[in-house]
């Protein structure tokens, strides 16, 4: 995208596992910023008036956050976040880009008992998977490492990402149901979608394209 009347566009981008397969796809759509730009340094904001953006560096749970509150105007994020956000944003586009899935894992042959409990780092998502199936359970939330719940005793089940399975493999554990498939999604601020709607549209349209066109990476 160049400069035009509409300005600079400011976009919310993850850290982290996302950002690496998203700069291929980048590159793909017209827009060839290196990953290492991102990440050779500490700094956190990338002005960069001549190419049409600033860049953020946020954590990938706070993405939704910067966007709805307008601060950027898009955002990357996994399919995941944005339904634990539940922050009043568009989805505008499926990028095909960090494929894993949402799930409910833990040690093979237990039978859950009548209030299980759950460990997770989406407490919200996992709320509403069991509130939905009439399961009452307590969730209890984890920063990460969720696999450990099961096996200390913390936790009988976990929701958690699984992507080739290793992790629950390595520590004897399986999955039982897959809530949902998971995938990253370009996000935008409801109120810059009506302002900067051309920067917005083409460089929706950029990224389309190079999904259609499909990236290796
Ligand atoms: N195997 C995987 N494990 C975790 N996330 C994955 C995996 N594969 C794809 N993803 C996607 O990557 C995102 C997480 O990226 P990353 O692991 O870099 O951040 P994080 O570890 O969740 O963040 P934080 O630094 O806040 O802990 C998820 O939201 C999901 O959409
Ligand atoms: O199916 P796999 O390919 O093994 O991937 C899934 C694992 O990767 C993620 O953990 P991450 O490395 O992000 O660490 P965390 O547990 O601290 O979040 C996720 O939480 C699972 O533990």
């Amino acid at each position: 995208m160049r400069k035009g009347k509409c300005g600079v566009l400011t976009v919310a981008l993850p850290k982290g596992r996302v950002l690496e397969e998203l700069m291929p796809l980048f590159a793909k759509a017209g827009y060839p910023f290196s990953h290492d730009l991102f990440t050779s340094s500490r700094k956190l904001v990338f002005t960069l008036p001549e190419q049409g953006f600033t860049f953020f560096l946020a954590k990938p749970m706070d993405v939704p956050t910067y966007v709805e509150y307008g601060v950027a105007d898009v955002g990357i994020v996994g399919k995941d976040v944005l339904l634990e956000a539940g922050r009043e944003v568009y989805e505008l586009l499926d990028l095909k880009i960090s494929p894993c899935r949402l799930s409910v894992a833990g040690k093979p042959g237990v039978e859950p008992a009548l209030y299980p409990r759950v460990a997770t780092k989406y407490p919200r998502i996992a709320e509403r998977y069991f509130k939905e199936r009439g399961q009452q359970v307590e969730v209890i939330f984890l920063n990460g490492s969720v696999e450990l719940a099961p096996l200390t005793g913390l936790a009988e089940r976990i929701v958690d990402i699984v992507s080739t399975g290793r992790t629950l493999a390595e520590n004897g554990l399986v999955e039982l149901e897959q809530i949902t498939t998971v995938t990253a999604r370009l996000i935008a601020n409801q109120v810059s979608y009506r302002l900067k709607r051309n920067s917005i549209q083409s460089l929706t349209e950029q990224l389309r394209q190079a999904v259609e066109r499909g990236v290796s990476v």
